[in-house]
């Protein structure tokens, strides 16, 4: 049974979502006021402790990087947070000060959570008032900048009872992001449980597990299948399973009792590849002392399966080809005719249909390999599978190393499904090997124990937070631009042409586009 942290709202996630940003960003560039979050208790979050507010207006700026009077925002802080509470609904205020405070409760169900205040501004309707309370207690706080202090007031933002209406529907938008972020994690959470329990059920297939629509519709198409014998082509990027599913189709198949043999054909040169997969006589070549079966010969009446087919050459399609059509071959020096039973099944992750068409790949071997084809989904395209794979990496380094297995937070499976994996399910089930030895005699995983590249994944929204909103449109669009191409740059390696298919623009039009800001990429060659 696995266990998963109770995941408790992660402050420093939502805080990383871009339309909380932008939030924030509006509601202090219109209004000058700051959006501030506590937990349940009362503790502010998102900022470090003991520090200031995120305050916008100068008033505020001064009242919480004083040392005097900050003690003064940490118990509004508390206060708003226990009124917050018990209004159950959105809640207008004042602080110690004489500014406004709104605030929502965050609850989940009946759990509260704690609350999302706005504060720093002052009510058109009390204005008088407020700067009354204002002053006196400015006054009493800071004697010495008198001056400034009716200056500061006089510029402090003042919202009619419409904007007021404007503001709390604001905070909802905020609120709604929050609690959407949580149910997904909680979803993820409960959808955890629920696959650690099944993952010996229907989402396996032997070794191989997926319950994305994607993969149930290659376990279908595998299951249909299990009794024939024809040649199959495995297709997929590096990584997303293709051996694995070789050896789940010998393993269902009436040949199971006998042999499945791997070879890869992309990893060695011909003349090697030939003497592996047909053998050699004795005296063939000089180090030929005896004869040596190939592994035609030892897959006899079992599975042969053909890594990387595509990296073969054009000689040794032609001897492929003539094994599949006849079920004979002759080994390397021999001259003897040799008959087997093998059942051929080949992966690549080339497009072998393009490399046809350009001539590098045999028409007629193609389609003699292609009788039935099975094409994996990248990881990118299953992200539903992300938990279901971590459940089972998590339960197989437990077997392998003879421990409990790990509990990993809600927070870290929530990065992980994020990430785009372009190394697939190899490189998931690195990270997951990797968390489970960095966490060591630790029973918890947690995300900061994650690589890099995946704890700081903010997906596309990271890209929107540096973009300036206050200057002209013109500005802020050629800025997302430059930020968009040089991101896409970067994660394809400066490949033009994948990069411009992501931006989903023309190679033409990127290239001119990285001319016109001079972006060129630096100690390598473009
Ligand atoms: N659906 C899956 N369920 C469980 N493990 C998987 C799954 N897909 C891949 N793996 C694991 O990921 C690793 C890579 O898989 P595999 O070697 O089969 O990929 P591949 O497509 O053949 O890669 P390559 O093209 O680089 O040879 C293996 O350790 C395999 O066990």
């Amino acid at each position: 049974m696995y266990v998963l942290e109770e995941s408790n709202i992660s402050f420093e996630d939502f805080e990383k979502l871009n339309i909380i940003n932008k939030l924030r960003q509006i509601i202090g560039s219109w209004w000058n006021i700051q959006l501030n979050f506590t937990d349940e208790k009362g503790i502010l979050k998102g900022v470090p402790q003991g520090k200031f507010f995120n305050a916008k207006n100068p008033v505020c700026k001064l009242i919480t990087e004083s040392d005097k009077t900050f003690p003064d925002c940490v118990d509004i802080a508390t206060k708003t947070t226990i009124e917050s509470e018990e209004a159950e609904a959105y809640l207008l205020s004042t602080c110690h000060a004489g500014f406004s405070t709104m605030s929502l409760p965050l609850k989940l169900g009946k759990k509260y959570l704690g609350c999302i205040f706005a504060d720093g501004f002052l009510i058109e309707e009390t204005v008088d008032e407020q700067k009354d309370r204002l002053r006196t207690y400015l006054r009493k706080s800071f004697a010495q900048n008198a001056t400034h202090l009716e200056e500061y007031i006089a510029n402090l933002p003042v919202l009619s009872l419409k904007e007021v209406g404007y503001l709390k529907e604001l905070l909802e938008v905020v609120l709604d992001e929050i609690l959407n972020l949580r149910k997904t994690i909680s979803d993820n959470t409960e959808s955890f449980h629920a696959l650690s329990n099944n993952l010996k059920n229907q989402w396996t297939y032997e070794n191989i597990v997926g319950k994305s629509l994607a993969m149930q519709s290659v376990f279908k198409l595998l299951n249909k299948i299990s009794d024939s014998e024809a040649t199959i082509l495995i297709t997929g990027e590096n990584g997303t399973g293709k051996e694995g599913i070789a050896k789940s189709i010998h393993v269902n198949s009436k040949r199971s009792n006998a042999n499945f043999i791997v070879q890869n054909c992309g990893a060695i040169n011909d003349n090697l590849l030939e003497t592996e997969l047909f053998g050699h006589v004795k005296g063939a070549f000089t180090n030929a002392i005896k004869d040596k079966k190939g592994l035609f010969e030892l897959a006899d009446k079992g599975t042969l399966f053909l890594d990387e087919i595509g990296d073969t050459s054009p000689s040794m399609q032609v001897k492929l080809l003539r094994v599949l059509q006849e079920g004979s071959f002759i080994s390397v020096g021999g001259s003897e005719q040799k008959k087997v039973d093998v059942r051929i099944l080949a992966a690549t992750n080339r497009n072998l249909e393009q490399m046809v068409k350009e001539g590098s790949f045999r028409e007629d071997l193609y389609y003699r390999l292609n009788v039935i084809n099975v094409k994996l989904p990248s990881l990118r395209e299953r992200k539903d599978d992300i938990p279901i794979l971590i459940a089972r990496f998590l339960s197989d380094y437990a077997k392998q190393n003879n421990i409990k297995m790990k509990k990993i937070s809600s927070s870290c499976i929530y990065k992980m499904e994020k990430y785009e994996w372009p190394g697939n399910v190899r490189e998931l089930q690195n990270e997951v090997e990797r968390l489970c030895v960095l966490s060591g005699d630790e029973q918890d995983i947690q995300d900061d124990l994650l690589s890099d590249r995946i704890y700081g994944i903010q997906g596309k929204e990271e890209i929107f937070k540096t973009i300036n909103t206050n200057g002209s449109l013109k500005d802020a669009v050629e800025n997302l631009e430059k930020t968009m191409i040089l991101s896409y740059l970067e994660n394809e390696n400066w490949n033009k042409s994948r990069a411009a298919k992501k931006l989903g623009i023309s190679r033409a039009s990127l290239i001119m586009k990285c001319e016109k800001y001079n972006f060129k990429r630096v100690n390598k060659e473009n």
